[in-house]
């Protein structure tokens, strides 16, 4: 379990990190979403004692990441796949990962196997790898410690729709097998198809929070019917909010009661269903589109 307690950093006057809070809990995998410039990489980089915070506290299971004595056998770290030395190959920066974590050699193979790289991709050198490569050797680093808690920064990142379903996949079976998973993106699609629970941050501070499910339900009713306006009236006196979009409303409400209120307002209507991924990335250009910095595209 990862815990984030007031976690502030300034830099000058400038407030990157402002009081977040949340938990990254066992057995889940929790997305770490917001726009570009938001914080994450700040809040990632203090969570595994790169960066000092100004004030509040991460711990990692109980513990400071900088009291672990050899922490890569506890937390996983990716932080920026293109950060490897590119005069290496695969193999040779894993080799090394392992030394350093007193691992034996075999780890090496083993962890390239859960990886996806094949022998000879493992021979080449890191300059020419593609992102996707890139960001499968650095999961592979994080991995061959068989740490219990995973830390990524955007590993998603250059992967294509087959590599972001794999990355799910390998991310769930470590988090069913009672590891605890924190990733970052600034794509709301890469967080919805890998993550079980949702942190959102905007601006350094989280607009939002909970499990992917309640945040879908938060993101209410999409109808679609032929009186839009008598709908929304109706919805209205019932104490409902809603926002026009093409051919109908999203109400925020759940589908149940705008069946009803349509029913009795005499509404005929065509769609009626929870909004699923739209509503939330609405939810997420909404909640990001105030504290989204100047030029940040979400
Ligand atoms: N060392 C630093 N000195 C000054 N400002 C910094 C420093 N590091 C980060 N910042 C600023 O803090 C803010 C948050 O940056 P951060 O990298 O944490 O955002 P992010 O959410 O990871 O964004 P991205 O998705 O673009 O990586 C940005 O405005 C950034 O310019």
């Amino acid at each position: 379990m990862i815990t984030v307690e007031s976690l502030t950093k300034q830099y000058g006057r400038f407030t990157a990190v402002d009081h977040v809070s949340f938990t990254a809990a066992t057995g889940r995998v929790t997305g770490f979403l917001g726009p570009n410039g938001a914080g994450k990489s700040t809040t990632m980089r203090i969570m595994v004692g790169l960066t000092r915070p100004s004030s509040g506290s991460v711990t990692i299971t109980g513990r400071d990441y900088r009291d672990l004595v050899n922490p890569g056998l506890e937390v996983g770290v990716l932080l920026d796949a293109s950060a490897q030395h590119a005069g290496r190959t695969g193999r040779e920066i894993l080799a090394i990962a392992a030394q350093t974590m007193g691992l034996p050699k075999s780890r090496v193979t083993d962890t390239l196997a859960r990886v996806g790289l094949t022998e000879s991709e493992a021979e080449r050198r890191v300059r020419n790898y593609s992102l996707g490569m890139r960001q499968r050797l650095g999961i592979a680093t994080a991995l061959i410690g068989d740490p219990q808690v995973l830390v990524l920064d955007e590993p998603a990142n250059g992967l294509d729709p087959a590599g972001i379903r794999w990355m799910r996949d390998l991310l769930r079976g470590f988090a069913d097998d009672g590891g605890t998973v924190l990733l970052s993106s600034h794509l709301l699609h890469e967080i919805e198809v890998i993550a079980d629970d949702i942190v959102v941050i905007g601006q350094g501070r989280i607009v939002a929070q909970g499990s992917k499910s309640e945040l879908l339900a938060a993101a209410g009713t999409l109808v679609r019917t032929t009186d839009a306006d008598r709908l929304a009236r109706a919805l209205h006196e019932a104490s409902v909010l809603t926002t026009p979009i093409d051919g109908g409303l999203r109400a925020d409400a759940d589908p149940e009661l705008v069946g009803e209120v349509a029913h009795r307002a005499d509404v005929v209507l065509r769609e009626l269903r929870a909004a699923d991924g739209a509503g939330l990335e609405e939810m997420f250009l909404e909640l990001t589109a105030e504290t989204a910095r100047e030029g940040a595209a979400a």
